[in-house]
C-alpha cells in the first residue's frame, strides 16, 4: 500500500533524485499552463535514465525542477533525501554548484579558457581541488589527452562536448543532468558521447538523467521514463530503438 506520508519515490533508497507529486503551473487564470501535473518518479543511483515524450509534455520542466533550476508549484524534489523545494535561492545555487552536474546541447564552455581550465573552473570557483586521479582517468577515457591546452574554438563539437562532460564529472556530482547532449553533434560524435555517458554510469557509478527527443540516444540509457501532458505515461527498462519508437508513436496516437 502506498501512503501519502511515504510515497514510493521517497522510500526508494536507491533514488538519487526523485519527484513526488510534482506540479508546475506557468502563468495564472485563463492562460495558466499545467506543465507538470502530479509527477512521482525516482531516478536510481548509478543508472542512466532518459526522459522522453512529445513536444510540450514537460520534459524540460521536470529536469529543471529536479536540478533546482526552476521552482515547482507544489510537491517535492528529493535530492539525496532532502527536499529542494524547501530551500532558499542561496542554498539552491550552492546545491547546483556542488551537488549537480550539467551537460547542455550547446556545450557552454568559456571561449577564452583552455580545455583544462574549462574542466576545472567550477571546482576552482568553489575553492575545491580536483581529484587528480579522477581527472587523469577522465581525460584519458574521454580522449582529451593532447587537447587540454586548446581553446574550445580549436576543438571539434564532439571534443567540446567531451570537455563539458569532463567538467561535469570531475566534481563527482550526485546527479548529472544532460539536456539533448548530442543535439549539436554529428552521429559519430553523438554516439561517442552517449557511449561515454553510459560508461560513466556503469564504471564510475554516476547517476545520469538525460532529456532527449532521439530514440537512438535513449537506447543508450538503462531506462526511459515517458511523459505526456505533464504526467508520467510509462517507462521502458533496457530500451532499444524499436521499443522507444513504438512507445512514442503510441503516445502520439493517443493524443
Ligand atoms: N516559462 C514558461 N512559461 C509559460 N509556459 C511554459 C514555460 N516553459 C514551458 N512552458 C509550457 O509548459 C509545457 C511544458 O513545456 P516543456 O518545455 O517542459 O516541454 P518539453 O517536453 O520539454 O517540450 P520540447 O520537447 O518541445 O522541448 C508546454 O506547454 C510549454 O509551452
Amino acid at each position: 500500500m502506498q501512503t501519502q506520508s511515504s510515497p514510493p519515490a521517497a522510500r526508494d533508497a536507491l533514488a538519487a533524485v526523485a519527484a513526488v507529486d510534482l506540479v508546475k503551473v506557468y502563468g495564472t487564470g485563463d492562460t495558466a499552463v499545467r506543465a507538470l501535473d502530479g509527477v512521482t518518479v525516482g531516478f536510481e543511483r548509478a543508472r542512466f535514465t532518459a526522459i522522453m515524450g512529445p513536444s510540450g509534455s514537460g520534459k524540460s520542466t521536470l529536469m529543471h525542477c529536479l536540478a533546482g533550476l526552476d521552482t515547482a508549484s507544489s510537491g517535492q524534489v528529493l535530492l539525496g533525501g532532502s527536499d529542494l523545494t524547501k530551500q532558499s535561492d542561496k542554498v539552491l545555487t550552492k546545491v547546483r554548484r556542488e551537488r549537480i552536474g550539467f551537460v547542455f546541447q550547446s556545450f557552454n564552455l568559456l571561449p577564452q579558457l583552455t580545455a583544462a581550465r574549462n574542466i576545472t573552473l567550477p571546482l576552482d570557483l568553489s575553492g575545491r581541488k580536483p581529484d587528480a586521479e579522477l581527472l587523469d582517468r577522465l581525460v584519458t577515457t574521454l580522449g582529451l589527452v593532447g587537447r587540454l591546452g586548446h581553446l574550445p574554438s580549436e576543438l571539434s563539437g564532439g571534443q567540446q562536448q567531451r570537455v563539458a562532460l569532463a567538467r561535469a564529472l570531475v566534481s563527482r556530482p550526485e546527479v548529472l543532468f544532460a539536456d539533448e547532449p548530442t543535439g549539436n553533434l554529428d552521429s559519430r560524435s553523438g554516439a561517442e558521447v552517449l557511449g561515454l555517458l553510459r560508461d560513466s554510469a556503469r564504471q564510475l557509478g554516476q547517476t545520469i538523467v538525460m532529456v532527449t527527443h532521439d530514440p537512438g540516444a535513449a537506447a543508450y540509457a538503462d531506462r526511459v521514463v515517458l511523459l505526456a501532458d505533464g504526467q508520467l505515461a510509462g517507462e521502458i527498462h533496457q530500451p532499444d530503438i524499436a521499443s522507444v519508437t513504438d512507445a512514442l508513436q503510441q503516445l502520439a496516437s493517443a493524443r
